[in-house]
């Protein structure tokens, strides 16, 4: 059974930018469009406006998230994907894209889809500080302590020429 879909009230700072919409019904994340014409060299990062402002109710937040098509295809990203975008805010939302191709340039016309919003519930957090925090079969493993890359090392590599060292 589908569930109800979130209301939140948007005003379009650009009366000509199209509401948002979700692609197919099962989509996490509907388009957002630059109101701007852009060119980015290989390399530059840009700010660009979506021309609407949100506001949503309190315990959510929205993610912009980078397109995979831009992405795999002409090596735009987002500086800071996700971009977080408070329930408080609102301001005009802004994506902050920015050109990884090592050579080509990238243009986007107005009302190009440029990233996409994914809305989600978040919890408001209360900290309580102790002196030792509970144990954990993580424990302080980060960064590539699990393997499976030769980049970031592999247990089963390590242990196999710890194998053959002896
Ligand atoms: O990609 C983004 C990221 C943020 N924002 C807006 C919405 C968000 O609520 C506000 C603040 O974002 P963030 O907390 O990431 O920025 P900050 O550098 O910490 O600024 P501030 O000190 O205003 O929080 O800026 C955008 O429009 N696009
Ligand atoms: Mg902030």
């Amino acid at each position: 059974m589908s569930r109800q879909p979130l209301d939140v009230l948007i005003r379009r700072v650009d009366p000509e930018v199209p509401v948002p919409s979700y692609g197919h019904p099962g989509d996490a994340g509907c388009d957002l469009v630059t109101t701007e014409a852009a060119e980015l060299a290989p390399g530059e990062r840009m700010v660009l406006p979506t021309g609407i402002s949100i506001a949503l109710p309190d315990g959510y937040a929205a993610f912009v998230h980078p397109r995979s098509g831009l992405a795999a295809r002409c090596g735009v990203s987002m500086v800071n994907a996700p971009g977080t975008i408070d329930a408080g805010y609102r301001g005009e939302i802004k994506v902050i894209v920015v050109n990884l191709d090592p050579r080509e340039s990238v243009r986007f016309e107005r009302f190009d889809r440029i990233a996409q919003l994914v809305v989600q519930q978040v919890e408001k957090v209360r900290f309580h500080e102790v002196a030792e925090l509970p144990g954990s079969a993580r424990a302080e493993g980060g960064f590539g302590s699990t393997g499976g890359h030769a980049a970031v090392g592999n247990e089963f590599a390590s242990v196999a020429s710890d194998r053959e060292g002896q």
